[in-house]
């Protein structure tokens, strides 16, 4: 784990605002850098901690005992429509009106299904592209659970591409990571995507 450097957040938001031709001490932006600082420590959360790190605060899994052994008949668990917000690395730009979906296929142990939803809200807690919040999800997914059978769903609007630039507002970018089976047999994982 290590820390964000809020001081020096706010030392260059200030920078910043400066750079842009405002001023920094006037009444409107006196507590901007310091606001934004403590908001970059929230919406950055992510940062802070390695994959590895993410596997390891949300492993909590059941055996299949517990569970009625629902990895015998190779059951599928799919977390739906988990709501997200990232922002972009190229721009710093939001991205939003994300939706995650999220299935495996248990090896012998389950994961806590708030979990799952836990892992996406923190990889999305960084600067990020949309296909490696996929890739990331996957990742820790599949070091809790000890399925390679993974698969991730996102769709998301960036604001990159909506405000500014190409400006196409209704545009929605789709990405999905699929490993193990459902590389072979994802049509049984694809009915729950919309
Ligand atoms: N693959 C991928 N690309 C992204 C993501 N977010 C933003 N981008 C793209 O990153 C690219 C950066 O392109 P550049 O040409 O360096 O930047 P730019 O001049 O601002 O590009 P325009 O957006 O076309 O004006 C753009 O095409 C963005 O749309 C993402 O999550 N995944
Ligand atoms: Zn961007």
């Amino acid at each position: 784990m290590k820390e964000i450097d809020t001081e020096a957040v706010a030392y260059h938001i200030r920078g910043l605002l400066e750079a842009l031709g405002d001023d920094p001490d006037r009444e409107g932006l006196k507590e901007t850098p310091q606001r934004v600082a403590r908001m970059y420590e929230e919406v950055f959360e992510g940062m802070k901690y390695t994959n590895e790190e993410i596997a390891q605060m949300f492993d909590k899994t059941f055996s299949e005992d517990e569970e009625g052994g629902a990895d015998r008949y190779g059951d599928m668990v799919v977390v739906k429509d988990i709501d997200i917000f990232s922002y972009c690395e190229h721009h710093l730009a939001l991205m939003y009106d994300m939706k995650v979906t999220v299935a495996y296929v248990p090896n012998g142990k389950v994961i806590g299904l708030s979990k799952i939803a836990r892992i996406a809200d923190m990889v999305a807690k960084r600067l990020q592209l949309q296909e490696r919040i996929g890739t990331d999800i996957a990742d820790i997914i599949t070091q809790v659970t000890g399925s390679e059978d993974v698969a991730v769903y996102i769709e998301g609007c960036h604001s990159c591409m909506t405000a500014r630039g190409i400006r196409k507002t209704n545009t929605k970018t789709y990405t999905q990571t699929l490993r193990g089976r459902f590389q072979n047999e994802s049509n049984g994982f694809m009915q729950w995507w919309r």
